[in-house]
Order: C-alpha cells, then structure tokens, then sequence
C-alpha cells in the first residue's frame, strides 16, 4: 500500500538539567523501577548537563533520510516524534494530521523484538492515535532490520577500526565483546510470537557483524544498563562482570561492540565509555569501544530501501537480507506480550 508520510520513531531524552526528572518519570511511569535506581539515572544525565545525545542524533538522521529520499526522489515527508519526551509522538501525529496526512510509515530506532524495544512503540503509536482523535493518521511500523548489511555492514567497520586501534597482541588474547541493553528475563522469554526472539536477533546481528570484521576472532554477547529492582532477574552477564571474566582468562585487549544501539545513546557514553572503560583500565585491559551506525550513508540507505521494500509492491523492492531469522511486516497480537504482567 501506499503511504503519505514515514515516520521516525525514538525514545526521547532530555535537553535541559529540569527536563531530567520528568523525562524519568515518563519513562518509568507504570514500572517497577527503585527510586535509588532512578536517582542513579538522573546523575548520569546531569554528568552531561542534563543533555541526552539521541535527539540530536534523531534530528540528524531525520535530515540524513530527507537528502536520501530527495536523491532517489521519495517526495514524502519526513516527521519525528518521541516516546518519552518533546517531540512526542501524538504532537508529531497532530501536526500530520493537520498537514493532510491519512497513512504513515515508522522507522522505529531499536532493530530488534522485545515489549521494550517492538511492541512497547505499537503502543505508542495507538495511544498517540487514541489522543489525536477520529482523524488521526494511521501508522504501520517497518520490519525489523537486525540483519539488514546497512545495519551490519556500518557495525562491521566499527569494530574494524576498534581493533586496529589496540595495540597488536595475539589473537588469543584479544577479544571481541557485543553489548545490548539488557531487559528482564521474562521479557527475554516472552519476546516475538514465540519468545526468545530479543536474544536469537542479538546473537544473529553478533555472529553476521563478527564474521564481516574478525571471522578468526572469538567473540561474546553480554549485555548492559540492567534496570530494575535487584531481585528481578535481567539478562546476565553484564558487561562490567564479563570484562572481570576474560581478564582472569588472560585476555589483555578487548573490542566492545553496541549492537543493540543504532546510534551513541547515552547508555553508550555513560555504561560503556565512562563505566566499562574505567573497569577495563582497573582490570589492566586495553578497551576500545567500536562505532554504532548514526548517519552512516549505508544505515540511511537501509531506511529509504524499507521504506520502498513496504510502499512499492510486487517485489521491485525485495528485502537485502544477510540472516535466516523470520521477519515479517505486522506483529501478531500476543508478540511479546507478558505471561505475567501484562503492561500498557
Ligand atoms: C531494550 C531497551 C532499549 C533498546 C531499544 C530502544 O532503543 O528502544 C532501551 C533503550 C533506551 N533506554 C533509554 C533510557 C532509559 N531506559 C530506562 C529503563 C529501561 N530500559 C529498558 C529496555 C530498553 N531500553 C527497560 C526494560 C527498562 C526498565 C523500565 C521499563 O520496563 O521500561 C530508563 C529508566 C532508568 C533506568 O535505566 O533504570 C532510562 C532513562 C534510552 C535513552 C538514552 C538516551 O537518553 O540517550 C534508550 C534509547
Ligand atoms: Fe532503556
């Protein structure tokens, strides 16, 4: 079908030190998040005067997709709007709404299934539709792309580069560590239709970046930035504990890998380039952290091709695909949905 609009869609962060709390308080509202978790937060954005990085990257990337579209002559707009903080989604939907238009398609910013990083953003979009009222555009999210070569490929020189940057040692002790955001276990088992699909994603974005950079090199999948109360368990091992890990094992050199961030979100620049850097330098280790894709003319390119993949049919489009995981265009209803706690 044809659209008249694509969407970006992102979490939001703060701008100013007074967005802070607020911005918080958006994105816990309903979750079972400690106040000393929180708190903890909150320091870390203000460590960075109260500025998150993702809405400066969200407005680059929204130009970036504007000079792709022009140059393959898609004239359709460009609109963005946020989860948790300004723009936010139903002001964004309002604006199209006033601007005419009926249908949209959204380019949301995690690659990946899980009530977090998929089906929380479906109910963003039918919440903020709910607010706009009868005449609110409708808005059908993209395909996940954890394995498309314009999310590979811009990862794969990333950690071309983080290794060339550490000093020549042996293979054997030089290792290669991937990190995404961690979630709770039960939301690990009960992602996709038939759960487990978050961490099957994760380990096929891993294993296709790692034969593109370093076939020869072994590699991990760990995880970082747990939340939650401490008694409810997250996906281990973090990354802080795995570097502990192979220091004890004799690796002296390794290169961390976000896969699970398509941009350098603040989860990047606090866990990984102020904490797991700081635990690497205690360790004895040598740490570089390889680049996310940001505005990577590939990771661009991949927007406007899924964006053309869904609006042109009958196949002018197909799918670049590098992995063997089934993707598909509409979520079923009970994907990712909570055995225990239903959320929303
Ligand atoms: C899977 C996943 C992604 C990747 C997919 C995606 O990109 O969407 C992601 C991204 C992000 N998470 C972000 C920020 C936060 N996430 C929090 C809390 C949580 N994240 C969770 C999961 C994820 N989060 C979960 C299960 C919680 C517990 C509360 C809940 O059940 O919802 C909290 C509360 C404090 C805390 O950390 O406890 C904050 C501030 C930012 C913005 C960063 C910036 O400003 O640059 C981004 C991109
Ligand atoms: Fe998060």
């Amino acid at each position: 079908m044809g659209y008249d609009a694509v969407l970006l869609l992102s979490f939001g962060g703060p701008e100013r030190p007074e967005d802070v709390l607020p911005f918080l308080q958006n994105v816990t509202r309903g979750r079972r998040v400690p106040p000393e978790r929180l708190a903890e937060v909150a320091e870390h954005y203000q460590h960075f005067g109260g500025v998150s990085p993702i809405n400066d990257q969200c407005r680059a990337l929204l130009a970036a997709m504007r000079a792709e579209f022009d140059r393959h002559q898609l004239d359709t707009p460009v609109y963005w709007g946020n989860r948790n903080w300004h723009p936010m989604l139903a002001d964004t939907l309002a604006q199209a709404r006033d601007d005419g238009v009926e249908s949209a398609v959204a380019f949301v910013t995690s690659p990946y299934g899980s009530y977090s990083s998929c089906r929380q953003y479906l109910e963003d979009i039918a919440a903020a539709r709910a607010a706009v009222g009868p005449r609110a555009p409708v808005v059908h999210k993209l395909r996940h792309y954890h394995d498309h070569p314009g999310l590979v490929e811009p990862f794969a020189d990333g950690v071309r580069q983080a290794l060339a940057s550490l000093a020549p040692a042996p293979r054997e002790a030089t290792r290669l560590v991937f990190t995404a955001h961690s979630i709770p276990v039960e939301m690990a088992e009960c992602a996709g239709p038939e759960g487990g699909r978050y961490e099957a994603q994760l380990a096929e974005t891993a294993a296709l970046v790692a034969a593109a950079a370093a076939p020869d090199l072994p590699y991990d999948l760990v995880w970082q930035s747990r939340s939650g109360p401490p008694q409810v368990p997250w996906l281990e091992p973090d990354i802080n504990d795995h570097l502990g890990t192979l220091a004890e094992q004799g690796v002296g050199a390794v290169a961390v890998s976000p896969i699970g961030f398509i941009s350098d979100h603040l989860e990047v620049m606090w866990d990984l380039d102020t904490e797991a850097a700081d635990t690497a330098k205690q360790l004895g280790l040598e740490y570089a952290r390889a680049a996310t894709p940001g505005t990577d003319p590939r990771f661009v390119a991949m927007i406007r091709e899924l964006v053309q993949e869904r609006m042109v049919p009958e196949g002018d489009h197909p799918a670049r695909r590098m992995g063997t995981l089934p993707v598909w265009d509409t979520c079923l209803s009970h994907c990712c949905q909570s055995r225990s706690a239903p959320r929303g």
